[in-house]
């Protein structure tokens, strides 16, 4: 099982189609970095070119010449070069990270936004985890595309500055050489494909691994209550194997890569030497030029062969493989009926659910059965019940943000799950608990859902909301709020999202446990500035003092939807009583409801 959902097929070419878009785009930026980088590779790859070719005139136009002075002037020229790469290579560090940190911004924002948009759109549950395990993803590949460029880059440059130095110093020579090391070239590329369909499905694993030890943790107390310890340890004990199996093919796919440092480099090296005297004896190369050649073979050649064969093709693989990942997690998802209300706008805002259920999964229990309910124009109506019966979820619905697995929610006539992402917050405005202030000046918050709103249509909101010491503890509206999360309590935050709401144009209000953490004093202020609002006010309450300011009450009690008034609930519904019982241990009177309720019938 894969966490992210992305294929384990046999899709092995690298850098292909989204994963190659996500990185293209995540590096659109570091054009001015990358030209600096290239520029001092040209320096870097100095020795590399001129090793070979230096020495061999050391030997036959210095020391074998019988000119140790000029020989030294050559072995200089080959350190002077040496030192001119060190400073090369350090002054990289700059541009490198010009390049890798703008790229992992971007990869962790591309992460953020593709989560916030599928959550908001309903594409997909809201994956806390998810974002963490990707921003750690996104970290691996700052760390991989870094390394890259460390080792990669020099690596290339090295071999072409070789093959250069080598074909200027003895054409035959070079020859000899490039035949082998084009065959170890061809033969390193076929085998990436295998080491990347391995890597893959070794990272597959390593998350089954998680995912599986991670149920059984979260059910211990279960599993050893039903004494199925044997059986969980055999789930994860086989997932386990299942990653060190495919840990091992990752480890056989890097072994089966020594023979391709053997073709590509050692054998050049053995041909040289085998071929060298001859060619010395003809007069065709000088034994300088031998001994250079050998010198491109070993200090420059093998080492690169090894570089490629072992950390780079591992980065490569890695960074294939996470890409992969991330280019699957933060693909767009499609705008529904492009932010517009699809058939007609609603006419009025009239309530009417009819047989609605709802069930969070095709083969799970609905947690809403068959509703059906009215709530006219400007109706104040209050919804009750146990914890976990469904509240939460209605108020989803009603707002559109779910779309019910049976019958149908009308706002002024249409299905109010076809509005679009525009039209529906304009229409219906739904506050939660978890109230949201984002970083700016408090005018911009509370003005979100009215741009328009005026400086006396924001004061008043303040005032209506009972906001004004907030505000002056700040130091006015036009106060920046640099984390909000830190300079206002849970209770404040949710007294500036009431007035935004409060603020806004939109005809149905409806409060989801959205006054939890204010004390009961702030919470009648706000109840009350709602219900004296125009428009309908629906509130999930979790206090007899909402219920109480309700002109109806709608109990949910797991089975049936019960409508009443709060005194007619009391009389005749035994559930209904409990929960105010619960609330402020009272016994009910009795009563009977309004026949006019519409539970689920
Ligand atoms: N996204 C979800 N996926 C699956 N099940 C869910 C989801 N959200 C809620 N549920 C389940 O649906 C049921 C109703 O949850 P809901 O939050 O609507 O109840 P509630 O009455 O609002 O509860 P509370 O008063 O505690 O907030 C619960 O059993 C809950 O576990």
């Amino acid at each position: 099982m894969s966490l992210t959902g992305v294929s384990t097929g046999a899709r092995t070419a690298p850098f292909r189609g989204p994963a190659a878009r996500l990185l293209a785009r995540s590096l659109s930026g570091a054009g001015g970095p990358l030209r600096r980088i290239a520029l001092w590779s040209v320096l870097e790859a100095g020795p590399a070119l001129a090793s070979g070719w230096a020495l061999a005139a050391a030997l036959d136009r210095g020391f074998l010449a019988g000119e140790p002075g000029t020989g030294l002037l050559w072995i200089g020229l080959l350190a002077t070069l040496y030192v001119v790469r060190a400073l090369a290579e350090r002054a990289l560090f700059d541009p490198l990270a010009a390049c890798v940190e703008p790229m992992r911004d971007a990869l962790v924002t591309a992460v953020v936004d593709a989560t916030l948009s599928r959550a908001v759109r309903g594409a997909g549950a809201y994956d806390a985890a998810g974002v963490s395990r990707m921003t750690s993803q996104v970290d691996t590949v700052r760390l991989v595309v870094g390394a890259l460029l460390r080792t990669a880059r020099p690596l290339t440059v090295t071999l072409i500055a070789t093959l250069v130095g080598l074909a200027a110093l003895a054409p035959v020579l070079a020859a000899v050489v490039a035949v082998p090391l084009a065959a170890a070239l061809i033969a390193f590329a076929v085998s990436m494909r295998s080491v990347i369909r391995r890597r893959r499905a070794a990272v597959v694993a390593e998350e089954d691994v998680a995912a599986s030890t991670g149920a059984v943790l979260g059910a211990g107390r279960d599993i050893a209550a039903l004494g199925a310890v044997a059986l969980a340890c055999g789930t994860t004990g086989r997932s386990a194997r299942a990653s060190a199996r495919a840990s091992v093919a990752v480890a056989w796919a890097a072994a089966a890569r020594v023979p391709i440092v053997l073709l590509g480099g050692q054998l050049p090296l053995l041909l040289v030497l085998l071929a060298g005297p001859t060619l010395v004896e003809e007069g065709t190369v000088s034994a300088g030029e031998v001994v250079g050649a050998s010198l491109y073979v070993t200090g420059s050649l093998v080492p690169a062969l090894q570089l490629l064969t072992g950390t780079v093709a591992g980065l490569w693989g890695q960074l294939q493989v996470v890409l992969e990942r991330l280019a699957a997690a933060t693909e767009p998802c499609e705008e529904p009926a492009s932010g517009t209300v699809r058939g007609d706008a609603p006419s009025g805002y009239r309530i009417d659910v009819d047989h609605l259920t709802f069930a969070y999964g095709p083969h799970a229990e609905p947690v809403v059965r068959d509703v059906r309910l009215s709530v006219p124009e400007g109706d104040h109506l209050v919804i009750v019940g146990a914890s976990g019966v469904g509240k939460s979820t209605l108020a989803g619905l009603l707002a559109g943000l779910e779309r019910p697995s049976g019958g149908r929610i009308l706002l002024g006539g249409r299905p109010v799950a076809d509005l679009g992402t525009r039209e529906r917050p304009a229409a219906v405005a739904l506050l939660p608990q978890e109230a949201y202030v984002f970083r700016g000046t408090l005018r911009d918050n509370l003005r979100y859902l009215a741009p328009d709103a005026d400086p006396a249509a924001v004061a008043a909101s303040i005032a209506a909301m009972g906001l004004g010491p907030v505000v002056e503890r700040l130091g006015g509206v036009d106060a920046v709020l640099e984390d909000p999360a830190a300079e206002l309590s849970s209770g404040e935050r949710q007294l500036v999202a009431a007035a935004r709401t409060w603020l806004s144009d939109a005809p149905v209000v409806l409060l989801d446990e959205a006054t939890c953490h204010l004390d009961m004093r702030s919470e009648a202020v706000v109840e009350a500035a709602f219900a004296a609002r125009p428009g309908t006010l629906v509130v999930i309450a979790h206090r007899l003092a909402s219920a109480l300011r309700g002109r109806r009450v709608l109990l949910l009690d797991g089975t049936r939807a019960v409508c009443g008034t709060h005194t007619e609930l009391l009389a005749a519904e035994p559930g209904y009583a409990a929960l105010v019982g619960h609330w402020d241990g009272t016994a009910p009177p009795a009563g009977r409801p309004d026949a006019s309720a519409v539970p689920g019938e």
